[in-house]
Parts: C-alpha cells; structure tokens; sequence
C-alpha cells in the first residue's frame, strides 16, 4: 500500500530533466558535497557516509551500511535514518542537473525492516521539471543491487540561490565550507550556476 499527494504529480507543463554536460560521468563517484554533510560527509563520525555514483540520464546509485549508531528498535535501522539516506540519494541527482535546490516535500515508504549491518542499495532519477520544482523518486533495497524493495520515496526538491545558505547557514560553518581545500566541494557548495 502506498500513495502520492498531489504535491509530489509533476504539473502539466513539466518538462524532462536535462542532464547537465559537465555532469559527472555514468559510473563516477560523486563525492561527498561537504565534509560535514550528516549524509555524505567523511568527517561525521555518526554519519550515513552515503557513496553515490553517477547514472545514465539523470539517475544515480549509492550505498549506505546501516552502523550500531543508526538504530531505532533495537538491531533495525532508524526509520529517520532511512528517510535521511533516501533524501541525500535524491539530493545528490541535482548535482547532475548542475542545479542548487533543498527538499521541499519528501514521502517515504517503509516496506521491509533494514537490520543493521545492512547494504542498503539505493537507486534514484528525476521524473521530471517544473520551474523552480525538481520532482525525483527513489528506492533503496535490501540483499543486493536486484534485492527486494525495503524503502521508496518519492521528493519535490526545489531551486534554490546560493544566498539560501550564506542567509541562513551559521557563519563559522559557512566560512569553513568556503575555504574547503577541494575545489569540486567549494563548487558544489557555492559556485555552481545552472
Ligand atoms: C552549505 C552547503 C551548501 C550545499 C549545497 C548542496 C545542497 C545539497 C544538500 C543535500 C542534502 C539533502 C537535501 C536536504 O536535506 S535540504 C534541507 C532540508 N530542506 C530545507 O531546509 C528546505 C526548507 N524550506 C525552504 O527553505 C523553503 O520552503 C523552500 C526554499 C523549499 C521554498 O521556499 P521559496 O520561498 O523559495 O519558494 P515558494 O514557497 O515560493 O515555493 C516555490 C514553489 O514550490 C512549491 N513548494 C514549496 N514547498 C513545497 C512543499 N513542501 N510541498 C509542495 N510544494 C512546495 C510552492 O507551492 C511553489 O509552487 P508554485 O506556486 O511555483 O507552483
């Protein structure tokens, strides 16, 4: 059993993603976007760490092994936990379209529970364009890369300018990210132009 909200239906006049010709290419390693990234970032020791590589079109895989720190009930995987690998997942697709945008509207489904110790095998597209609005969808399974379906999600992200950050980000951690040392985080942080 799942549904959509009407939030999460691209409009009539959406249009197909375009990948960006300076996208990575298909079966390259993303990065982590920012070291401190709860999602992505090497230096967060609790962190998901999420590995995403590069897909044909606007698509992408990644990975993330559910650790101790990660549970909820007591062995299985946080539901807040996999929601958060889900939304770094569809996050990581507007690195393709060279496009800055946050989640606006993110709905999960839980399918199966995801012991620790898991690969959780994650796979995710843009569906379509609207505007400023992002319309994405993802899966993570269980098993395997062609394992059963343990999460799905569908996301509204929305286009964003780089002053959502400066504007609302602390400073200290602003300063930091804008003097990280890897030019392709400081692009992905602040320079990136559609
Ligand atoms: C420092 C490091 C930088 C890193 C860069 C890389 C980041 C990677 C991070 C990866 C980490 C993972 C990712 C993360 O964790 S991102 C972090 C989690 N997300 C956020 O913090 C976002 C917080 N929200 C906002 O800032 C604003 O609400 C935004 C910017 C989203 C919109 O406010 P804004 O004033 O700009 O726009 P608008 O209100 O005119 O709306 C525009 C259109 O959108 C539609 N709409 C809006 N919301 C919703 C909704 N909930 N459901 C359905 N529709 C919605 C709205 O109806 C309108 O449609 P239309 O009337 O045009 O048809």
């Amino acid at each position: 059993m799942s549904g959509t909200s009407a939030a999460l239906t691209p409009p009539a006049g959406a249009v197909a993603p375009v990948r960006h010709p300076d996208a990575p290419a298909p079966g390259e390693l993303l990065g982590a976007h920012y070291e401190q990234c709860f999602g992505c970032g090497e230096a967060q020791p609790h962190g998901l760490r999420l590995q995403a590589r590069a897909g044909e079109g606007i698509s992408l895989t990644a990975e993330f092994t559910v650790q101790p720190a990660h549970q909820g009930a007591p062995g299985l995987a946080h539901g807040g936990v996999l929601a958060t690998a889900l939304d770094e997942t569809l996050g990581s697709l507007n690195w393709l379209l060279r496009t800055v945008a946050v989640t606006g509207r993110l709905e999960t489904d839980y399918v199966l529970p995801v012991p620790v110790g898991t690969v959780l095998h994650l796979e995710a597209e843009v569906t379509a364009v609207a505007g400023r609005k992002i319309y994405s969808r993802a899966t993570g399974r269980i098993g395997g890369p062609d394992g059963p379906v343990a999460v799905r999600a569908q996301a509204l992200f929305i286009e964003v300018k780089t002053e959502h950050f400066i504007d609302h980000g602390r400073p200290q951690e602003i300063r930091a990210a804008m003097s990280d040392p890897d030019p392709s985080r400081r692009e992905r942080a602040f320079e990136v132009n559609p």
